[in-house]
Parts: C-alpha cells; structure tokens; sequence
C-alpha cells in the first residue's frame, strides 16, 4: 500500500499544529514520526486515522483519495500510549471488539471470530490469557493486546502513537525489538509516532523529523544521525557540540581551528558549526610549547562520565570560554593516565556547518556545509603524543 501525504496543513484557531507536510511512505515501510512535544505528530496520524481532517492538502492511498474514505473502511488498525483498553471485556473480548462492532454484513462469523483471536494471542505471545481482564495484566502485556486488537481487523495500514511511551524502560526495549520482528513477519506499512530517539534510530526504517508541525528530514536513522540536514536535527538527534566560528578573509575560525575555505563566498561574517562528541580528536601532550601537528585548542579535562565502553568527557576549552562534550573508549582514560585536571589538545575532525544570517543571528538551514578533516589520517583513539 503506497501512501502520499501532500501538502497537508491543520490549524486549532489561531496555532498551526501542521504546516505543508507532504510524505511518501512506500508499502511495507516502517517510519518513525520523531520530534518534540506540540510538533504535530499526533495531529498527523489522527488525520489518517480519521480522527481529524486537514484544512488543505490531499492523502492518496495507491492513487485513490484516503481522506474521502470512511474511518471504518479504511483498514487502519490504531494504537496508543494509553492502553484504551475496555476493562469491563476480557483479553478476548478486547481483540475481538473490532470484527463483533462490524455491520453484520461484513461481521465474520462467531467461530472465525474464534480462531483469528488464537492466532493473534499466539502472535502477540498471550496464549492463555484471554479469559483475563486488562486490570490483571501488565502494562506490557495490555500493549500486546492493544496491537492484537488493532491486527484483528487486519489492517493495511498500522498506526501507533507512543504505544510505549508509559511503560519502564527495559519493557520498552524488548517489546520495541518485539514489535520490529513483528514488522518484519507481518510486512504492514506502519507509522510510529515518538519522542524518543533511540526508539526510533533503532526501531524504522526512515525517520521523520518534525519539528514545530514541518517535516525538517526524512532519511535512514543512519543518514539522520551522520548527515543532519538542519540545526535543529543536528540538536534533536544525538549529542553535538555546538561552536560559533567568525570569518577570516577566506576561512572560518574558532580561536586557533580553522575550517579551510568559505563555500558561502564571502556573504556571512559567521557560522555555526556543530561536532559530535565522538568526532572530536583528542591527544595528550607530553611537553610544552605544543608541537603544531596538534590538534588545535588546550583544553581542560573537568569531569568523566563512565557509561560502560565510553567515557563522556567534559572539557572546557578557554579560547573561548565553553565546554564540550567528547567521548572516547573507556580503556583509553586508564591506559593514559587521564583525571579530572588535566590537559588535552581537542579538534573536529567532522563537523556540519551553516553560515549565521547577518541580520537575525539564525543559522541558515539551506546552506549546509558538511566538512571532514580529509588530511590527517585520524586513528579515531584518543592519542599520547611523545
Ligand atoms: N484539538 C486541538 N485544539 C487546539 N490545539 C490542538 C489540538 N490538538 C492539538 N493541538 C495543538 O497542536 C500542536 C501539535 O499537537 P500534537 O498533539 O500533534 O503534537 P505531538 O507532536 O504529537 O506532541 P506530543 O509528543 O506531546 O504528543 C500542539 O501545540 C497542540 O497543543
């Protein structure tokens, strides 16, 4: 089932909750709807849910007007963070509920009713507890049901909001990894919405950043995680440095680093560019004056986080009086010696750069400039220089 979302916009009075959205999302495709709280991600499904309807735009579903279709006829199967389950009906009840309320004609008869519950217990891994009421099953488990009851009227198309948005965070990881096998058994085309990250870095096949009702990329997890398109994906997804560098002539720089070359031709004074903590190039001099081969700022170590195989470092740079963040495999910190207090050399090697428009101060997202350090040959350890 192909989907194509165009132009798609709904205002609440006077708040634009969705502004020109437009989507292809490819049959079979798991995506992952990703962006903070009021970004319109709810908004967006409840419309293809048909929940909601959009003041302007088209949704065509394999070429044919989705929204001119009637909620129930459109083999939509729907969950959401909070189990919505009927408490008075049991397990089985529950996931029958959707084939029982059909209009007789198309109402499966009592037996395949029967069966297709089974099969879907077994799938949902509930075997034996149909006869059990939602109030004594785990919140886990309630979700399991929630998406049997969402299968049973065998869908085209899944939509899940924050379906494990309540639950702890090591029930979250294993019905998540669940839930993928289960995409990848079922093959439904499926939209996901969270807020979580790792959810969806780990969980889709292309993500969906929305950001303030627009859609700032669509692309793999690995393209939105190597290849942030905006700043505000660079901030959302992962951790990133973020350094303010001014024009020199034909170059930009931040204290002694400087990037080669001005691909913006003059036209901005400054530029804002952002590092992940895991593509800065740390070294340890062993004397002083630095040799010139090092990487560029003096850089003071002030706390290490450990988080099993990493360390977060933090390290306060007083060129210009900030902080960064930098992570390196925990071996490295025992093998040279480091504590808080001490000294480092720090530098990018890869950075995402937008040119800061002179008038507002706001970072230009059109205009990005991916840049790699390509001439030092990095060993991508943390290095002792003696
Ligand atoms: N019925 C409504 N009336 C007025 N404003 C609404 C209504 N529904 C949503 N909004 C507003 O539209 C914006 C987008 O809401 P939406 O629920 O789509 O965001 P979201 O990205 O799903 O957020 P969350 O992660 O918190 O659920 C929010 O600012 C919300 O307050």
């Amino acid at each position: 089932m192909n989907l194509e979302l165009s132009h798609l916009s709904r205002r609440f009075t006077d708040f634009a909750a969705l502004k020109d959205v437009s989507l292809t999302v490819a049959p079979g495709e798991f995506i992952a709807l990703l962006g903070p709280s009021g970004s319109g991600k709810t908004t967006l499904l409840r419309i293809l849910a048909g929940l909601d309807y959009p003041d302007s735009g088209s949704v065509l579903r394999d070429g044919e007007d989705f929204l001119a279709i009637h909620t129930r006829e459109r083999r939509v199967g729907l969950v959401f963070q909070h189990y919505a389950l009927f408490r008075h009906l049991t397990v089985t009840e529950n996931i029958a509920f959707g084939l029982r309320v059909r209009p007789w004609r198309s109402r499966p008869a009592r037996a395949e009713v029967r069966e297709r519950v089974e099969r879907l217990l077994k799938r949902v891994q509930l075997e034996g507890l149909g006869g059990r009421y939602p109030a004594q099953l785990s919140g886990g488990q309630c979700q399991r049901v929630a998406l049997a009851r969402a299968l049973a009227v065998e869908p085209d198309l899944l939509l899940l909001d924050e379906p494990f948005g309540a639950l702890d965070a090591q029930v979250r990881v294993t019905l998540r990894r669940w839930l993928r096998e289960l995409h990848e058994e079922l093959k439904l085309t499926t939209l996901f919405v969270t807020h979580d990250q790792e959810e969806a870095l780990e969980l889709a096949d292309r993500i969906v950043v929305m950001n303030n009702g627009r859609i700032e990329q669509v692309g793999s997890p690995e393209i939105i995680y190597q290849q942030p398109a905006t700043p505000f994906v660079c901030e959302f997804i992962g951790k990133a440095n973020r350094l303010t560098l001014r024009r020199d002539g034909n170059h930009f720089s931040a204290a002694e680093w400087t990037l080669p070359g001005d691909p913006w031709g003059g036209r901005h004074a400054q530029a804002v560019a952002y590092v992940r903590p895991e593509h800065l190039s740390l070294a340890v001099p062993a004397s002083q004056p630095v040799p010139a081969s090092q990487p560029a700022w003096t850089a003071r170590l002030r706390h290490i986080y450990l988080a099993g195989s990493v360390a977060h470092l933090e390290l306060h740079v007083a060129a210009f009086d900030q902080t960064l963040e930098a992570d390196v495999a925990s071996e490295d910190l025992a093998r040279l010696d480091l504590q808080p207090g001490s000294l480092l050399r720090v530098a990018p090697r890869s950075a995402v750069v937008f040119p800061l428009d002179d008038h507002s101060g706001d970072a230009v997202a059109g205009d990005r400039w991916a840049w790699h350090d390509s001439e030092r040959k990095e060993p991508g350890r943390l290095r002792s220089c003696r």
